[in-house]
């Protein structure tokens, strides 16, 4: 069971995760848990180590330190009254272990991957000891594990490391002997390296941490429990009425969360499938409510389109020549020397003119796109790489789109009829999802026309 950080952000709440664990645990469940940093501290870690880098003042060390103090400790303090001495002397360790790094970043004016990697799993360090601590208190035998602890072994890819095959055997033989004894409350987000260096999964990786886990331990059921209901037709906080899908595939849930789902992190999903086994996504602050469940076959809700999803902070870069028709090696150019940038790119389409290739990249690497496509634009046959910041995507995702004739033809009508303008389209031949580009003020309503056309609010259809 992985806890979100909106699910561990009070004391209130992880009161409520420390009730549903305990009935899960009384009913004869063997748990292994995941927490998340409490909601917001990943970010004023991220800020206070760009702090720490670039300021030429003294950076605001001592008073994030003391913030994050005084914040866990009053939640610590709140479920863990028997325990709080000894638990604040560990969290004081930790606290004082960041100091040292942040002042040797101000001193050095130096923050390394590692080292950033190192600030950023703070979060979840602090967090898990305090859950831990609270299942005690509740009677419940719990140790908390970092993630190296629990065997989570990565690449060096720093701050968006990947889980090595070799995990599988250290996390089985670390956590699931623990878990006949006790509860382990397993650190998300990081891993370590070979050598113990500490490494962090990318954004909301704690949920990736979870499907690690879960796999690994060849566990029933892989649940995620965050503060919405399941995993929902589209963003709640963009379709009020949105609905929840009580049943997804592996492949839609993958889709949704790639194109901007947030509920669940897009590298969750496979270590699943690949065992097999369901994972539930279920609201801490409704646990009765049923939740979603990630499956390979869906049985409920046989609607073609059973999301539409929404992506802000991209950027659309188009490369044209006339050179570049029928000439072999354009692709390999483009995509070889944006991949040796460690440019991620999210959409891609080609006109059949081929004169013409456009490309859509996290706006974080708009910048070093550019300016690697620069030098491929020395080769000659690219005439010119215009880029768009102003955009956003959107994907409207479904299994059963494959096969449906008429559903691009929706689409683009119900698009048109709102006078929605089309930049770029893309649609992969397994054709679970239809994605497109539109100027960012068009985002949102485009999100709403889709979602009212496909009648996704409606009562699902058995
Ligand atoms: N299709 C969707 N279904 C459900 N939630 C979504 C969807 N798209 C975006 N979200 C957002 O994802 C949020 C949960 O993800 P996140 O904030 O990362 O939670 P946590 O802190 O539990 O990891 C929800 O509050 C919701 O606003
Ligand atoms: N704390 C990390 C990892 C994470 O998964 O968080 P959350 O579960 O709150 O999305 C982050 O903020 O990115």
């Amino acid at each position: 069971m992985k806890f979100g950080g909106t699910s561990v952000g009070d004391e209130k709440c992880i009161a409520r995760v420390v009730s549903i664990l305990k009935h899960h645990h009384n009913t004869g469940n063997e748990l292994a848990v995941v927490v998340s940093a409490m909601s917001g501290v990943t970010d004023q870690l991220h800020i206070i180590a760009k702090e720490a880098v670039e300021s030429l003042d003294e950076p605001p060390i001592e008073t994030t330190i003391h913030s994050l103090r005084a914040r866990h400790k009053k939640v610590l303090e709140a479920v863990a009254p028997g325990e709080t001495d000894t638990v604040m002397q560990e969290i004081d360790i930790k606290l004082e272990n960041l100091r040292n790094i942040l002042t040797a970043i101000h001193n050095l004016r130096e923050l390394t991957p590692r080292s950033k990697d190192y600030i950023i799993s703070f979060g979840e360090r602090l967090s898990a000891r305090i859950v831990s601590a609270a299942l005690r208190e509740e009677g419940i035998p719990s140790v908390p594990l970092n993630g190296c602890e629990a065997g989570i072994m990565t690449n060096e890819r720093h701050g968006c490391a990947n889980v090595l095959p070799e995990s599988e055997q250290k996390i089985k033989s670390r956590v699931l002997p623990l878990m006949q004894e006790y509860v382990p409350v397993v650190m998300g987000y990081m891993g370590c390296t070979g050598t113990g260096i500490v490494t962090t999964l990318g954004r909301s990786g704690s949920d990736y941490s979870a499907a690690i886990v879960g796999a690994a331990i060849d566990a029933e059921e892989i649940w995620i429990w965050t503060d919405v209901d399941g995993i929902m037709t589209s963003d709640p906080r963009i379709i009020p009425d949105a609905r929840v899908l009580p049943d997804i595939s592996y492949l839609e849930a993958m889709e949704l969360s790639y194109f901007g789902a947030e509920v669940l992190h897009p590298r969750s999903i496979e270590p699943a499938m690949q065992k097999g086994i369901p994972v539930r996504v279920k609201n801490t602050f409704n646990p009765g409510a049923g939740g979603s469940c990630v499956l390979s076959k869906q049985h409920r809700d046989k609607r073609v389109v059973k999301g539409i999803t929404y992506i802000d902070k991209v950027s659309l870069i188009n490369i044209t020549g006339a050179q570049m028709v029928g000439r072999p090696g354009v692709a390999r150019a483009i995509f070889g020397e944006l991949a040796s940038n460690s440019v991620n790119i999210m959409m891609i389409s080609q006109a059949s003119s081929e004169a013409n290739i456009s490309l859509v990249v996290d706006d974080e690497h708009l910048d070093i796109a550019i300016s690697a496509l620069g030098s491929v634009k020395k080769g000659g046959y690219i005439r010119e790489v215009t880029y768009d910041r102003d955009i956003c995507a959107v994907a409207v995702v479904g299994v059963g789109m494959a096969g449906t004739p008429g559903i691009s033809g929706r689409i683009f009508t119900a698009l048109g009829k709102n006078e929605i303008n089309l930049m770029m389209i893309s649609q992969g031949s397994s054709e679970v999802n239809i994605s497109f580009i539109v100027k960012e003020d068009d985002g949102i309503k485009a999100v709403k026309v889709l979602h009212d056309e496909f009648e996704l609010s409606g009562e699902c259809e058995e």
